[in-house]
């Protein structure tokens, strides 16, 4: 979790984890074969979060000191919706269904220039649909920001 991301995140715990079974590493590495360039070095461990039906996530965009150009996250267990909105434009944004199983990828404008957020259950709407929240996880991995990578200088961060 990023140092911008303190107070952002409510009804969760989390946990960074950089040992998986066989199994969740194939999955693993289809997430990041979709999501990541092959110039793209990862951060070490994988970020997951466990989100309470009553937790839900506010209005933020990832530090850019602790996390790089891609954030790609796979939703588990409960539907929910993520809200992107321009930074500079609140006029502009759009809701993402994220059913469980999905995977969403943030890159370029939608990384950098649109906050994110996951719905609380009372407004948890996509459209007019009505998506109640129950237990979600997510499975997030981030790319190192530029200049993190091996053998450049600075230690590369724990986490995002
Ligand atoms: O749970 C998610 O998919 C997003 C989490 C998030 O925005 C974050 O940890 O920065
Ligand atoms: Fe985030």
């Amino acid at each position: 979790m990023g140092q911008g991301l303190v107070g952002a995140i409510h009804g969760f715990r989390e946990t960074e984890k950089s040992r998986w079974s066989e199994a969740s590493r194939a999955i693993l590495q289809r997430v990041q074969a979709a999501a990541f360039g092959p110039g793209q070095t990862l951060l070490s461990s994988v970020h997951v979060l466990d989100l309470e039906a009553r937790g839900y996530i506010k209005p933020h965009v990832d530090s850019i000191k602790f996390c790089g150009a891609t954030i790609a996250g796979l939703s588990l267990l409960s539907p929910s919706v993520m809200r992107l909105v321009h930074t500079q434009e609140p006029g502009e944004w759009l809701e993402l269904l994220l059913e469980p199983g999905s995977l969403y990828i943030l890159r370029g404008s939608a990384r950098y220039d649109f906050s994110h957020e996951i719905l609380r259950d009372e407004e948890s709407f996509f459209g007019e649909r009505r998506i109640p929240r129950g237990r979600r996880i997510s499975v997030i991995c981030r790319s190192l920001p530029e200049g993190m990578g091996p053998g450049e200088s600075g230690q590369p961060p724990a986490a995002c």
